[in-house]
């Protein structure tokens, strides 16, 4: 396994001129020996070209690639030392599962004795040890795509194994078993993880540290938690979430906040205010505020902002209250059974607290 290191930036033009002719902007970014990382962001966002570039597959147009701080930019996936594993599966049909699960092993000469033990655990932990003396091409495409899974996972002594999106062609429920399965998996091998994906429940599900790109930028790389609580960007704060964070215009003068047009005198001074007062030139910003933490409040409450019920879902484990404040429609997610006016009614929002984030030209300050 190795430490991971990229410094580059790649467009598949020839003469790049502008930011929009990069599939990937100049970025640094580091990957540690062992971790669980994901690359999530919509489509088009650069993640399979960042996934190509540290396989191999494709050579980066600027930059370099290393692998503990040796240069690998121009160096071959089979040099490289690279599992991958791809969207469709990447097995022999004539072989067993068994014989699937061991090939990567025998093309690198280990011995038999080893082969069967390595591929024992990988089909334990796979769930498929039932199925070793399988014919490969009588199995379901979900089965098949385990295998390829498993192939990835077979060697120990890989630099790291790349998965594109692995669980497409799995059904829901087998994605959902799958996706805490190599979790597992991850935690036992300790091998060097990073997976692909456009979807935010599998990434967080999986990895440790995930890296949130879009439009070639990887614009923020953290913990689930990290995302949720502190989004670096706008854009993690809408993308993360379910819905993602509310955002609002507000104005910090130094002394005085106002959100959406409304003054706030009262708001006290929050550590997040105050350091707001040392951000570059203050003025207009962003106010954003995840669904759970916008609150209710009655009028007259300091910091309270009115806004017109526009929807009210019983979503079950909790209440989805939908109000427009100004030109916003703010998402707040309600304990089930709070009392709140139907539509059209008034209800009074406490939107600043101690997770409250505030948005210079998209990028966090305060
Ligand atoms: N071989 C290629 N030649 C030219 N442009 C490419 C090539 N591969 C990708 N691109 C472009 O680079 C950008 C990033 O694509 P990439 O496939 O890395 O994104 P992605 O986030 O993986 O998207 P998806 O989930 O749709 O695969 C896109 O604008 C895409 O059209």
């Amino acid at each position: 396994m190795a430490r991971i290191d990229l410094d580059l930036a790649h467009s598949y033009r020839p003469d790049p001129q502008q930011d929009s002719d990069y599939a990937l902007l100049p970025l640094k970014m580091s990957f540690v020996d062992g971790g669980a990382y994901a690359l999530l962001g919509p489509s088009g966002c650069g993640k399979t070209t960042m996934l190509n570039i540290i396989s191999g597959l494709v050579q980066p147009s600027h930059g370099t690639v290393k692998f503990d701080d040796r240069d690998v930019t121009r160096a071959s996936p089979q040099e490289r030392n690279i599992a991958q594993v791809f969207q469709f599966p990447v097995i022999y049909d004539t072989m067993t599962v068994g014989e699937n699960l061991a090939f990567p092993l025998k093309n690198r000469g280990v011995a038999p004795a080893r082969i069967k033990e390595r591929v024992g655990r990988i089909a334990e932990m796979l769930e498929m040890s039932g199925q070793l003396d399988m014919r490969a091409s009588g199995l379901a495409a979900d089965a098949k795509q385990k295998i390829s899974l498993g192939r990835g996972l077979v060697r120990e002594d890989v630099s790291a194994v790349l998965f594109d999106e692995p669980l497409t062609v799995i059904d829901p429920h087998l994605k959902w078993q799958l996706r805490r399965k190599l979790k597992q998996i991850h935690h036992e091998l300790k091998l060097t993880l990073i997976y692909v994906t456009h979807d935010q429940v599998e990434a967080l599900t999986f990895a440790d540290q995930v890296v949130v790109m879009t439009r070639g930028r990887a614009v923020q790389v953290g913990s689930a938690s990290d995302l949720f609580e502190r989004p670096r960007h706008t854009f993690v704060g809408h993308f993360i979430g379910s819905p993602g964070m509310n955002f609002l215009p507000a104005q910090w003068d130094g002394r005085q906040l106002s959100v959406a047009g409304h003054a706030m005198p009262g708001v006290p001074p929050l550590a997040s205010l105050s350091s707001l007062a040392s951000a570059p030139a203050g003025g207009d910003l962003k106010l954003g505020v995840r669904p759970e933490y916008v609150e209710l409040a009655t009028e007259g409450d300091e910091g309270a902002l009115p806004a017109t019920v526009t929807r009210v879902q019983d979503v079950g484990t909790y209440l989805l209250l939908t109000a427009r404040l100004g030109e916003v429609l703010l998402k707040a997610r309600l304990a089930p059974g709070t009392p709140v006016p139907g539509e059209g009614g008034t209800v009074w929002l406490a939107l600043v607290g101690p997770h409250t984030c505030f948005y210079k030209n998209e990028e966090l300050v305060a």
